[in-house]
């Protein structure tokens, strides 16, 4: 006979000897990246940041950061050197990174987009140039359609003078002809040879330094957002800065952008605090964190004017004690046209500008803008926003550029 406490007694031993199995199993199925806490989910970890008052928060995470996060082995990024060499069946994939379209495959895309919004301008030149007598009123509406696409009046003087002349000695105005006139005239104008490569990749043994200015609203937070999307495409370790502390939300616009590609924001959370003392944390940071390009986001709406600049040239020398800048991209809204034109003489003045993003070409902008603006500055247009979408902004190719203006 067996008394009830003894029962209770088998019982219990019963219970710790089948708890201690199963967890000894699950131990087992979790295998050696055990530590899967929360960490690599909200990847990608980073060393908490030097100064004070900015805190870099790990992308992926919407909330604050413990203040003693601890430094996360160096890496950022995924798939880098240092990974074990083991394939990873069980390895969970970070489930909130995003993995961006490459840059290649969204210019083809984008080009149908792109096409829209410049057929005033190829459709109409065509219409006119192919249709049989060309006397001086026809030549005047090429000229008048060409002005009109914001070609502004040097290149269209030229683009007219050259096309008189073909049309003169060839005799023709077979359309197929006309076409490949005007492809070609056209090509000539947007200067496809210029260098329109923006510095991503490390310089010696420091981050390439991308500044983003602008005027606001033109799309230059949501453009280093983008820009960083298609870096991380390229496999660049990127880190952004938030140094437009004017307007209140562009440092919390800037992190999610960055978060849901895996790429952290350095950033301040104090209203309208110094953006050259965040552009100097953020440079510094992406040296110590040996990531390839750092990409800091300015403000775009001062007091006035010279403020504005005055912030800028500010901003720019401040980096500089620690690190040349290799691009100064100024974002443009297409659709302003002249007015387009005008700010980018103000930046130029006060910042050395060495590529220009050219934002809302999806939009009622004309096409002509894409040369107006490079002659108007001497540097290339290098990459172009097609969208709101997350993917829709791509490197700009002189040769589908033209292609899809007179497709
Ligand atoms: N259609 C279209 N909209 C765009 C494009 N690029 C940006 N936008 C939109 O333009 C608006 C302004 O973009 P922001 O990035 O906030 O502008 P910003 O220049 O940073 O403005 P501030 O921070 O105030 O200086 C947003 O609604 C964007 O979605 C584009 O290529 N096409």
């Amino acid at each position: 006979m067996v008394g009830v406490e003894n029962v209770w007694i088998y019982v219990i031993i019963g219970v710790v000897i089948l708890a201690g199995a199963i967890a000894y199993g699950v131990n087992l199925t979790r295998g050696r990246g055990g530590d899967t806490r929360t960490l690599d989910r909200e990847a990608p970890s980073a060393p908490a940041l030097p100064g004070e008052d900015l805190d870099r928060r790990p992308a992926g995470t919407g909330t604050a950061a413990p203040p003693e996060a601890p430094p996360a082995p160096a890496e950022v990024e995924t798939a880098g050197p240092q990974a074990p060499p083991e394939p990873a069946p069980t390895e969970p994939a970070a489930p909130t990174i995003e993995r961006p379209e490459s840059a290649r495959g969204r210019l083809a895309r984008l080009r149908a987009r792109l096409a829209r919004s410049n057929s005033a301008l190829g459709k109409g030149l065509l219409a006119l140039l192919s249709r049989g007598k060309l006397d001086e009123e026809a030549w005047e509406e090429v000229e008048d359609t060409l002005i009109a696409s914001d070609l502004g009046v040097e290149a269209t003087t030229e683009l007219v003078d050259s096309l008189r002349v073909r049309v003169k000695v060839d005799g023709t105005t077979d359309e197929a002809t006309v076409r490949e006139w005007l492809r070609e005239d056209l090509l000539t104008l947007v200067q496809p040879d210029m260098d329109r490569r923006i510095a991503s990749s490390r310089v010696g043994d420091r981050p390439a330094v991308v500044l983003v200015v602008g005027v606001n609203g033109t799309g230059k937070t949501t453009t280093v957002g983008k820009l960083a999307r298609v870096l991380v495409a390229e496999d660049r370790e990127v880190l952004l800065g938030a140094a437009d502390t004017f307007r209140a939300a562009a440092a919390d616009q800037l992190e999610t952008w960055g978060a849901r590609v895996g790429v952290a924001t350095v950033r301040s959370d104090k209203d309208g605090a110094d953006p050259a003392a965040v552009a100097f944390d953020a440079v510094k940071a992406g040296i110590e964190e040996e990531v390839d390009v750092v990409i800091i986001d300015t403000a775009g709406r001062l007091h006035n004017k010279v403020d504005l600049m005055n912030e800028l040239g500010k901003v720019k020398r401040v980096i500089e004690k620690q690190s040349p800048i290799d691009e100064v991209l100024l974002v443009l809204d297409a659709t302003t046209g002249q007015n387009g034109l005008q700010q980018a003489k103000v930046f130029a003045q006060a910042v050395d500008v060495t590529g220009i993003v050219l934002t809302k070409l999806d939009g009622t902008a004309k096409g002509g803008i894409v040369v107006a603006v490079q002659r108007q500055l001497g540097v290339p247009v290098k990459l172009v926003g097609l969208g709101e979408g997350p993917d829709d902004l791509a490197p700009f190719d002189p040769e589908a550029f033209v292609d899809a203006i007179i497709a």
